[in-house]
Formats: structure tokens, sequence, C-alpha cells
């Protein structure tokens, strides 16, 4: 039994995966809130290829769980996966930041540099993240699933930390302070890049409190052929066999029950998963326009700028000093900024309902030998939505507006339709049906039943 937080049932070891989670997204999303004004003004790309490249990125960062999830629950298990991936994450944020200094070699040099060290990151944070999720819950005891559940609030609540802080520092430290004789972008992606370092320091340093779960085998590989298998078998048998009560029970012949019941329940989730990327798709679009206006504003010291307004800003120098003449090129309609208070407030209430809750029961509602896996698929709704993004809001080009209110309509759709799937979820207890599977097999060895567990 691991070291409690003192009088409670908190293992203490959650301290360093918290800290190690708030620093890992101060790195993640520092970097990113400068990498749009980096395409453009450092890199010179257009308006289109800095969007789709920044939300390319975007989307490979949350497929990538996959792949971590894999390495994870098949080979590596959680602790080493997380080390070894966040060696590569680091190396791809000093790849990125030398590729930001202007000296260094031609643009052709930082645009390679840039790519190679966005792959890096990409694999790095997407690999460690639905393993640090799942390690953090890994860290309880079977019967502290309220302390688990709370857990993850405190999780999330390191995740946008380290988000928010980082959203604001780095965009400063790239403007106010100067380099090579200009923003010094090297500086700014050189901080996450520490961050990142302290991560993995801090993760390494809580070694001796984790609780490891040992993984168990190729479990991915084995779930391929088994889905494989009993959909070859349902091809090859249906027609003269008597019909089976679920589509994977054709594997019964070759596969344990309790393999295919662990299926079962990680399908089951995943349907369920299907129509949630509109929540993020939206989400995304929401928070891109929120970021950008208070950098705007306080750069220019210009105070609120008036909602659908555009302007031309002038600086000319009197008197030795910068002084900034606003032009209205389309005039405002009038409603003020802060009107839109109330819309961010309900949609960062629904953030928290809705993440809090999706990772806890990611958590819950996986077999032990698939939880980080189920992590990933999580997050796989963060990257299809940012496909969903790409496509609809970067393709189509609407206007503002109806971009906002199809987004809402659709979302308004997929809620209805996720509430239905939800009423006719049941839920199950991982721990009960181990217990089960044990007693079972205990009872089989007893009566020298050779039957598949
Ligand atoms: N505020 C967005 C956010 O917190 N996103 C998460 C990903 C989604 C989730 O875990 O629910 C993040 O950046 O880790």
């Amino acid at each position: 039994m691991g070291k409690k937080i003192f009088g409670t049932n908190y293992p203490v070891s959650i301290c360093f995966i918290v800290v190690n989670e708030f620093c890992e997204r101060f790195s993640y999303y520092g970097m990113k809130a400068l990498l749009t004004l980096y395409f453009l003004t450092y890199l010179k790309w257009d308006k289109d290829l800095s969007t789709a490249v920044y939300h390319a990125f975007s989307g490979l960062c949350y497929f990538t769980p996959i792949l971590g999830a894999f390495i994870a629950d098949s080979w590596l298990g959680k602790y080493k996966t997380i080390i070894y991936l966040s060696i590569v994450y680091v190396i791809g944020h000093v790849v990125k930041s030398v590729g930001a200094i202007p000296t260094v070699g031609s643009t052709e040099l930082h645009i390679a540099l840039s790519m190679s060290g966005l792959i890096l990151i990409a694999l790095g944070t997407g690999g460690i993240k639905p393993c640090v999720a799942a390690f953090g819950g890994d860290q309880f005891d079977e019967e502290h699933t309220t302390e688990r559940q709370k857990f993850f609030s405190i999780f999330y609540m390191s995740i946008n930390a380290g988000s928010f802080l980082s959203t604001i520092i780095t965009p400063i430290l790239r403007g106010d302070v100067k380099c090579f004789g200009g923003d010094c972008y090297a500086l700014a992606f050189g901080v996450p890049a520490a961050l990142m370092v302290v991560a993995l320091v801090v993760f390494i340093a809580g070694s001796s409190l984790y609780k490891r779960t040992p993984p168990q085998g190729n479990v991915l590989w084995e779930v391929c052929n088994c889905i494989g298998f009993a959909l070859k078998n349902r091809w090859n048998k249906s027609k003269h066999d008597p019909p089976k009560k679920h589509w994977l029970d054709w594997a019964e012949e070759k596969y344990s029950m309790r393999l295919i019941q662990e299926i079962k329940m990680v399908l089951r989730v995943l349907v369920l998963y299907i129509p949630l990327p509109m929540f993020w798709a939206l989400f995304d679009q929401v928070v891109k326009r929120l970021i950008f206006l208070p950098l705007v504003t306080s750069k220019l010291n210009l105070g609120l700028l008036d909602f659908g307004a555009c302007y031309t800003v002038i600086l000319t120098e009197e008197a030795g000093k910068i002084v900034p003449h606003k032009i209205e090129d389309v005039k405002a309609n009038n409603v003020h900024i802060a009107y839109q208070i109330p819309q961010y407030i309900l949609i960062t209430a629904g953030e928290v309902m809705f993440s809090i809750t999706g990772l806890e029961f990611s958590y819950s509602q996986a077999p032990a030998n698939m939880k980080s896996v189920l992590q990933a698929g999580w997050l796989l709704t963060v990257a299809f939505g940012n496909v969903i993004v790409l496509i609809v809001a970067e393709g189509a080009g609407l206007e503002q507006w109806i971009e906002f209110l199809l987004f809402a309509c659709l979302l308004l759709g997929v809620c209805i339709i996720f509430s239905v799937m939800a009423h006719f979820y049941t839920y199950v207890d991982p721990e009960e049906m181990e217990k089960l599977y044990l007693e079972n097999s205990i009872e089989l060895n007893k009566t020298g039943k050779s039957t598949k567990m």
C-alpha cells in the first residue's frame, strides 16, 4: 500500500503526477499559443498554410495517444512509456527552439527544424497523455472511488491552470523580450522546453512512490485478432449455426470469455464517444477567438475592442513616444464585448462537466489492461473535433456568425443523440468483473473443468 497524504485516502504519488501534468500542459499550450504567429511572421507563410499546419499539428497531438496507449498497455507499461516519450518530447522542444534562432542556418533549415520539432512534440505529448491520466487513476486503492473521482477534477484543474498561465506568459515573452534584433521566438519556445524538463524531473522524483501495474502482454494485438476471428467466423458459420446474442460471441471457440467481455466493454464506450467530437469542434472555435482578442488589445493598448468592428492602427512617433491612432474600417455594432462573458462562462461550465466526467468515465469503464487505450479513445474525440474544424470552419469559408450558428445547431443535435445513447448505457464495474472471473476460474480449477475464462 502506497503512502497517503496525511489523514486522507489520497496517495502522495498523485502530487507528482498533478505537478507533472501542470508543467507539461504549460509547455504544450505555451508553445501552441505562438505557433500561428510564428508561421506568419517568422517563417513568412500565408494565413491559409499557417492555419492548416496549426490544425494538422493539433489533430496529430490527439491521434498519437493511440500509439502511446499501445506501447504502455502492451509493452513498456505506463511508467516507462511516460519517461521515454517525455524525453522525445523534450528533444522536440529543443529542435523547435533551435529552429527559431535567426542566426542558425537558412529559412529552409528553420522550416525543417520546426517541422521535425513539431512531429517529435506531437509524438511526445500525445504519447504520454493517455498514460499520465490512467497512471494517476492507478494510484488509488480499489475501494477509494470517490477520491479517484476527485483526483480527476484536480488533474483537470492542473491541465487548465498550466494552459491558462502559459497562454498569457509565452506571448508576452515573445513580444516584450527582444533578441537577435526582433521578437524573441527562441526564448518563447525555450521556456516551454524548460517546463517540459521540469515535468520530467518531477515525474522521476516520484518514482519510489508510484504503484505500477505491469503490462499484460500484447493486449491490443490480441483484441484485433479476436475481432477479426469473430467477424470471419460469423461470416462463415452464421448461415447454418444458431444465432448468437452478440457478434463478438462468434469468437468464443478460440478466445476466452474474459477477453470477449473486455472487448465488448471497450467497444460500447467507444461507440458512445462517436458524437462527442462536435463538442471539441465548437470549443476549439470559440477558444481560438478568445485567445487572440486580449493579446491584440494589451499589445496596442487600445482598450476593449468593440463587437464586430475592424480597425487599422497607425503608429506615429510624437515627442519620442510611439502613439497609436485607431481608424475604424468596419463600424462596431454597439454591442460591448462584455456581453460575451455569460457565453464564455456557460461554455467553461460545460467544458468542466464534460471533460472531468469524460476522463473519469474512460478510466472507470475500462478493463485493467486497457486503461490507457480508453483514455486514448477519449482523446480521439478531441482529434476528430480538430478535423471537423479544419474541414468545416477553415475549408468551407463561411461567415463567422453562420459558422458559429452551424456549430451550435450541430452540437444541439449531437447532445440529443448522445443523451439517448447514454440513457441505454449500463455501467460496469471492472473490479467486480475481475473478482467474478477470479472466483469462476478458481471454481473451475476445483471441479477440473476446462472452459476458457
Ligand atoms: N481546455 C481544454 C482541455 O483541457 N483539453 C484537454 C484535453 C481534453 C480532455 O482531457 O478532456 C487537455 O488539453 O489536456
